[in-house]
């Protein structure tokens, strides 16, 4: 199953910098898994924001919900997802679901 999913970070202002970036470390790792192991084909940073549009498969709601609640950066990320259905006129480019 394939979703949208659009992550606005932020980060309270007075958090100190060791802090966010000891988050920001942990982030990379466990997003790198994920992108790794195929749970999140897609990574985009949105241009002048800091945010992203990722395209995330997983096998259920449920596996959706404990890839983003496990984020290290979750508690600061304003999160929308979107369920993704494939579109009848899209040209199969031999990607798996993408
Ligand atoms: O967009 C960000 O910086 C937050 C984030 C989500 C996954 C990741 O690697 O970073």
């Amino acid at each position: 199953m394939l979703f949208l999913a659009e992550m606005e970070v932020r980060l309270p202002p007075d958090m100190p910098a060791e802090h966010a970036d000891e988050l920001k470390a942990r982030e990379r790792e466990y997003s790198q898994a994920a992108q790794r192991d195929g749970r999140w084909p897609h990574l985009w940073r949105v241009a002048g924001r800091y945010a992203n549009v990722s395209v995330l498969d997983v096998g259920s709601i449920d596996e959706l919900h404990e890839l983003l609640s496990g984020l290290p950066l979750f508690p600061y990320l304003d999160i929308r997802v979107t369920p993704l259905a494939r579109h009848p006129n899209a040209i199969d480019r031999g990607e798996s679901d993408v």
